[in-house]
């Protein structure tokens, strides 16, 4: 049994905590911590057995703790994957790896020198049915090489921390991970296009649209709206030289009433993609069985993204097409 100890109790640290109690098998959640103490007493409130720490630090250090969950902001994540690198505990942390690519550029490297894999980063689109379905007839050669995608990542709104460049670096950055997975390649420039304003978006430039090109000449297109209000929209279609493919449209029911047609669209991403998260904890868990090490996204995975997020950001505040340049990947990160 997977002893697991969760940094940050917001909403995504909570999301998981429900699954790694109530979903998942072979886990048992015994430490918990908030630098909002009160939120990590709440939710420890529910689980018998689970200690609050005052601090992650404390919390990666308690030997009750195998395992470590990093569910806190984005700007915090570097600190406690490296003191978890330090301790040689294994680190699942929520998206991004870190913020800038010299963090992450920090984490690779420690990681490198500890000699074995011990991150794993939280992009949960490689677990999600759809996108997995996607990626095998692209695999498959049905639709012949894969030239283009059309991608769309549409949020009915976003929190009130939500910054002018998060529409890249917090919601554009699952696709640029997902597209160097569907392609299996590297993202070697970016440009961002900039329509005019929705309504809805305050202070936000939104929507975006983000144009990536790829090692073998590919180029991928992601529209990012942020405030649509109508619900959480996640699109994907890649057109290769025989043929498309697309991510269905995921409703389990369909209603016809009064001469018309309607279906539900998911509020949020714990909604869409609550069985992505599923696998992909499950599969972490498991590949930690017995000292094992883990599969999924790396800490390499982390930096390219981190790299093409920095890139974006660049192309989208100078208006230009920015190229992507990754240090070269240390032999950790070879595949297997
Ligand atoms: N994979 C995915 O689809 C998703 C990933 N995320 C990622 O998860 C992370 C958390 O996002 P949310 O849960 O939406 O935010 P949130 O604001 O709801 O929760 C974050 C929690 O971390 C705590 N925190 C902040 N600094 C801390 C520190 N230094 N030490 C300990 N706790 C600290 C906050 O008090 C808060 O309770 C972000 O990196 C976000 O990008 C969030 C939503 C979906
Ligand atoms: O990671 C996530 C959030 O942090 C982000 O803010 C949303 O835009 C994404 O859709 C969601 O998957």
């Amino acid at each position: 049994m997977l002893k697991a100890g969760v940094i940050g109790t917001g909403m995504i640290g909570q999301d998981h905590i429900r699954r790694m109690t109530t979903v998942l098998a072979g886990v048992t959640v015994t430490a918990v911590t908030d630098v909002d103490l009160e939120v990590a007493k709440r939710v420890a409130g529910g689980l018998p057995g689970t200690v609050v720490h005052g601090s992650g630090e404390d919390l990666i250090a308690d030997p009750a703790v195998d395992a470590v969950v990093v569910c806190s902001w984005g700007p915090t994540h570097e600190r406690y994957v490296l003191a978890a690198i330090a301790a040689g505990k294994q680190v699942f942390c929520e998206k991004p790896l870190a913020t800038t690519e010299r963090a992450c550029r920090r984490i690779v490297e420690a990681e490198s020198a500890a000699g074995r894999r011990l991150v794993q980063v939280g992009y949960m689109r490689r677990y999600d049915g759809a996108y997995r379905a996607l990626k095998a007839v692209v695999d498959s050669g049905a639709i012949g090489t894969p030239l283009m995608m059309h991608c769309a990542h549409r949020n009915a709104g976003v929190p009130a921390f939500y910054e002018k460049e998060s529409a890249i670096t917090d919601t554009a950055v699952h696709e640029i991970d997902m597209v160097r997975w569907m392609f299996g390649e590297e993202i070697t420039a970016a440009r961002v296009l900039v329509p005019r304003r929705n309504r809805n978006g305050g202070g936000l430039q939104d929507p975006l649209f983000l144009i990536l090109e790829l090692t073998g000449g590919a180029i991928v297109d992601v529209e990012i709206s942020v405030n649509i209000r109508y619900g959480y929209d996640i699109r994907g279609e890649v057109i290769g030289e025989d043929g498309t493919a697309a991510l269905g449209d995921l409703t389990p029911v369909t209603v016809r009433t009064a001469r018309h047609l309607t279906a539900p669209i998911p509020s949020d991403w714990r909604e869409r993609f609550a069985s992505a998260y599923d696998v992909e904890l499950q599969e972490w868990i498991d590949s930690l069985a017995g000292g094992g090490t883990p599969a999924g996204p790396s800490a390499w995975d982390g930096y390219a993204a981190a790299v093409v997020s920095d890139a974006s950001v660049a192309a989208l505040r100078t208006g230009s097409r920015v190229e992507v340049t990754l240090m070269p990947r240390p032999a950790l990160y070879d595949p297997a």
